[in-house]
C-alpha cells in the first residue's frame, strides 16, 4: 500500500495517568484516503490525532508521515499537514479576517496569495459579509467554519480534523461537509473524528473503531456492516461496541 501515514506500535501514557490512552496501534493510511476514527467519549481519538499531528509524543512506537518522522523532520511535516482541533484556536477579539491572516502567516503565506485564499474560503463557507466582525460575536457554527479555514489556508496534503462538526447547526454542517468532499476530490488525505455516524458513513472510505485506546475494528462501512450483519453503520457500531463500552474510570 502507498501509505502516507504509517503508525507502528504506538503507545501513549500521559504523565500522571495510570493507563495507556493509546495502546498498540498499528495502522497504515493510504494517500488520498478519507479516513474516519470513531469511538465513544474517552476512547483515545483526540490522543491519536494529536500524536499524528506531532502535538504530543508517543511513549513508544513510530509514526511516519510521508515517510518522515517528527524527531528529524518536524518542520517539513508540519508545513504539509493541516490541523483543525476540537477546541477553537481562534483569538476572540480579532476579526475572522485578522485571525486568518495570522494563521496563514504562520505557514509562511503572505500578500496577495494569502488574501486570495482567505477570500476564497470565506466566500465558499458563506462568511464573506462577516469577515470583519470579531470572532466573539460569531455563533458556534461560524466559529467552526473559521476554525476549518485556519487549518486549510496553506493547502495541506494531509488534513486532520477532530470533530469539526460538533455542536453546529445543520446549515453549517452541510457547508463544512461539502468543503471536505471538495478537498478530498482534489486529493487531500483526510483523517477525521466524529460522533456523527451518518456523516462518517457518508464520507469515510475506511473507518477505524477505537475504544480504550485500541483499534478493534477496521474497514469500510460496508465491511463493518457485513461483519455484523447490520444495515447501517450505527447498528454496526453498536454491535461491535456493545453495551460494555465505558470510558476509563
Ligand atoms: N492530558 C491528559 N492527561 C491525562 N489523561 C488524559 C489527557 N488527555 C486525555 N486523557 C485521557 O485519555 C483518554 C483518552 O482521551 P481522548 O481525549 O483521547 O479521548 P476521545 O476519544 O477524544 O474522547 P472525546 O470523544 O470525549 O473527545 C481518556 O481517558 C482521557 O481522560
Amino acid at each position: 500500500m502507498n501509505a502516507i501515514i504509517d503508525i507502528q506500535g504506538i503507545y501513549k501514557k500521559y504523565k500522571e495517568s495510570e493507563f495507556f490512552s493509546v495502546e498498540d496501534v498499528n495502522l497504515q493510511i493510504k494517500k488520498g484516503a478519507f479516513f474516519g476514527l470513531l469511538g465513544p467519549n474517552g476512547a483515545g481519538k483526540t490522543t491519536l490525532i494529536s500524536l499524528l499531528c506531532g502535538l504530543i509524543k508517543p511513549t513508544t512506537g513510530k509514526i511516519l508521515i510521508e515517510g518522515k518522522n517528527y524527531e528529524s523532520f518536524e518542520k517539513q511535516i508540519k508545513q504539509n499537514i493541516g490541523v483543525v482541533p476540537q477546541e477553537y484556536a481562534l483569538y476572540p477579539t480579532l476579526s475572522a479576517y485578522e485571525n486568518l491572516l495570522y494563521f496563514g502567516s504562520m505557514y509562511g503565506l503572505k500578500g496577495k496569495e494569502l488574501k486570495k485564499s482567505i477570500d476564497y474560503y470565506l466566500d465558499y463557507l458563506g462568511l464573506k459579509e462577516h469577515a470583519h466582525r470579531s470572532i466573539q460575536s460569531f455563533s458556534g457554527g461560524m466559529k467552526r467554519r473559521v476554525n476549518l479555514i485556519a487549518g486549510i489556508l496553506h493547502n495541506p496534503s494531509i488534513l486532520f480534523l477532530d470533530e469539526p462538526t460538533v455542536g453546529v447547526d445543520l446549515q453549517s454542517r452541510l457547508i463544512l461537509v461539502d468543503l471536505l468532499k471538495e478537498l478530498h476530490k482534489k486529493g487531500t488525505t483526510i483523517i477525521y473524528t466524529s460522533h456523527h455516524l451518518h456523516e462518517v458513513q457518508e464520507l469515510c472510505e475506511t473507518i477505524a473503531i477505537i475504544d480504550k485506546g485500541k483499534i478493534f475494528a477496521l474497514g469500510s462501512s460496508e465491511e463493518l456492516m457485513e461483519k455484523t450483519q447490520t444495515t447501517n453503520l450505527e447498528a454496526a457500531f453498536l454491535a461491535l461496541t456493545g453495551v460494555n463500552l465505558k470510558e476509563h474510570e
